[in-house]
C-alpha cells in the first residue's frame, strides 16, 4: 500500500466492530487491523463481533488491543480469534509481557503502547523504552483515564530526543490534517495507526476519509 510521501510507511485502521468494513480495507491493502478486546472502550469488538467471525478474517495483520488483561485470556482469545499481534495498552511490566510470550505462540509479535502524558520527559520516556526492551514494537499514544482512543494528540517534539532502537506505530488522534508532519520525524515510523479520527460513530470507520488518506500524494 502507498501511502503519503514513503512506501514503506505502514498504516494500522484500529477500532473495527464491521466485517463488512474489514474487508474493504483488506482490499485496499490496508497492512493491520485493530480489534479492541477492552470492554469498557466504545469500540469493545465482542459486542459487534464473535470470536469465530473474528477468526474467518483471512489476514496476517489481525492485532488484538489489551488493556490489563490476564495473560491467560489474551492467550485464550489470540488461539480463539487466531490473532497475529498482541497490542498492550494498558500498564503492564516487561515481567507480564515475558509471562505472556510463553503462552503465546513463538511468532507472535507483542506491540506494547508507551502512552505519552503532558509531564512525560525525555528521560522518562527513554526508560520506559529500556524496560520495554523485549517487545517486539512501541507504538506511542496519548496517555488518558481512558487508556487509548481519545482523539488527542500528544507532542510528537518529544520522540525527537529518543532513541527508539525498534520499529513504531504513531498512534493518537491522527488525523489527515497533521499527518504531513511525520515527514518531520528523525525515526520514520514503522507504521501509523489511526481510529477515532476516521469514524462516523465510535468503531464505525469513515471509509471515504481513509480513501482520502490512501491517495494523499507527497
Ligand atoms: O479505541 C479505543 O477505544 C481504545 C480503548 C482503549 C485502549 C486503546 C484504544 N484504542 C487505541 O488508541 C489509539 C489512539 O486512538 P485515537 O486515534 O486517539 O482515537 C489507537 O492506537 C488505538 O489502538
Amino acid at each position: 500500500m502507498k501511502l503519503l510521501y514513503s512506501s514503506h510507511l505502514k498504516l494500522k485502521v484500529c477500532g473495527l466492530t464491521q466485517l463488512s468494513q474489514v474487508t474493504q480495507l483488506i482490499n485496499w491493502e490496508v497492512d493491520f487491523f485493530g480489534f479492541i478486546f477492552y470492554e469498557k472502550s466504545p469500540r469493545y469488538v465482542l459486542s459487534h463481533l464473535s470470536l469465530e467471525e473474528l477468526k474467518g478474517i483471512n489476514h496476517q495483520g489481525k492485532v488484538g488491543v489489551f488493556v490489563n488483561e490476564s495473560a491467560e485470556t489474551i492467550a485464550q482469545m489470540v488461539a480463539q480469534a487466531d490473532l497475529n499481534f498482541v497490542q498492550l495498552h494498558g500498564d503492564e511490566d516487561a515481567l507480564f509481557v515475558q509471562n505472556l510470550k510463553s503462552l503465546l505462540p513463538s511468532d507472535m509479535k507483542v506491540i506494547k503502547a508507551i502512552r505519552v502524558g503532558k509531564d512525560t520527559d525525555d528521560s522518562h520516556l527513554q526508560a520506559l523504552l529500556a524496560h520495554h526492551k523485549t517487545a517486539d514494537f512501541f507504538l506511542f499514544d496519548t496517555d488518558s483515564s481512558a487508556f487509548g482512543g481519545t482523539g488527542i494528540s500528544f507532542d510528537w517534539a518529544l520522540l525527537q530526543h529518543l532513541e527508539i532502537h525498534k520499529d513504531y506505530f504513531l498512534s493518537g488522534g491522527i488525523s489527515i490534517d497533521h499527518i504531513g508532519n511525520i515527514q518531520h520525524l528523525k525515526q520514520q515510523p514503522f507504521a501509523i495507526d489511526i481510529n477515532s479520527k476516521f469514524e462516523t460513530a465510535p468503531g464505525v470507520k469513515d471509509l471515504d476519509k481513509i480513501k482520502t488518506l490512501l491517495n494523499i500524494q507527497p
